[in-house]
């Protein structure tokens, strides 16, 4: 597994909308290193979520660490100015959602943002080809996309472990992180297989009481077991 420090990053989907800003400033006290602002349109997936006006309005909360924008949304282009200027610093788009997917990685990047792309359960690795010299984050789903609270598909042990081995045998620099269904129960399996980040909402935000701090603290400890078995 990668030496680097692994990343816990909860994703928002599933905090409290009510409460979303006073969520966050909790999720950050409790230790979480990146928020994860998942953005759906009822279009290209069938759930509707945020725009960039409620990021914009979560300013107000001083968010200290980076926020992850993960676009469940076709077309992509105009939402990746909208949120690079509503405070993103990372924004990761679905290949079938773009018409050209180097171009929008190129928007992404010129907007002073880390540039994501987000494969699909399905979506092969293939796919990053021509591209992955582009990217900084490769987001690999580990649930088909579009809901909170959906159970980990196994066979993305095998994608992690892959994607892994393309990003090392190439020497690049990309963060590879999980998104869908991360447990306890599974992410020290994940962070094993080579995943430098994982999402996580509603292990996160509805399960141990919403005692935060205790759970990212469970998730660290499952992470540094398997990083002691393999090093
Ligand atoms: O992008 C998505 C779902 O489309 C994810 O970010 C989920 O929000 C993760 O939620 P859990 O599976 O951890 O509950």
């Amino acid at each position: 597994m990668s030496m680097k420090k692994f990343l816990i990053i909860p994703s928002i989907l599933s905090a409290n909308f009510a409460r979303l800003g006073e969520d966050i400033v909790r999720v950050i006290s409790a230790g979480a290193d990146v928020i994860h602002f998942d953005v759906m349109d009822n279009h290209y997936v069938p759930n509707l979520t945020m725009g960039p006006m409620v990021l914009n309005a979560l300013r107000e909360y001083g968010i200290t660490i980076p926020v992850d924008v993960h676009l469940m949304v076709k077309p992509v282009d105009k939402l990746i100015a909208d949120f690079a200027a509503a405070g993103a610093n990372y924004i990761t788009f679905h290949p079938e959602a773009s018409e050209h997917i180097e171009r929008s990685l190129q928007m992404i990047k010129e907007l002073n943002c880390q540039a994501g792309l987000a494969m699909n359960p399905a979506t092969s690795l293939y796919c990053l080809e021509y591209i992955i010299d582009k990217v900084d984050i490769i987001l690999l789903m580990s649930v088909n996309p579009g809901f909170g609270g959906q159970s980990f598909l196994p066979m993305t042990l095998k994608k992690i472990q892959q994607a892994r081995k393309i990003i090392d045998q190439n020497n690049l620099n990309i963060r590879l992180e999980v998104d869908g269904g991360v447990t306890l129960e599974n992410i020290g399996s994940i962070a094993h297989a080579g995943a430098d980040a994982a999402v996580a909402g509603s292990a996160i935000f509805c399960q141990n009481k919403q005692n935060y701090a205790a759970v990212i603290s469970a998730m660290r400890n499952e992470i540094s077991l398997v990083s002691n078995l393999s090093s």
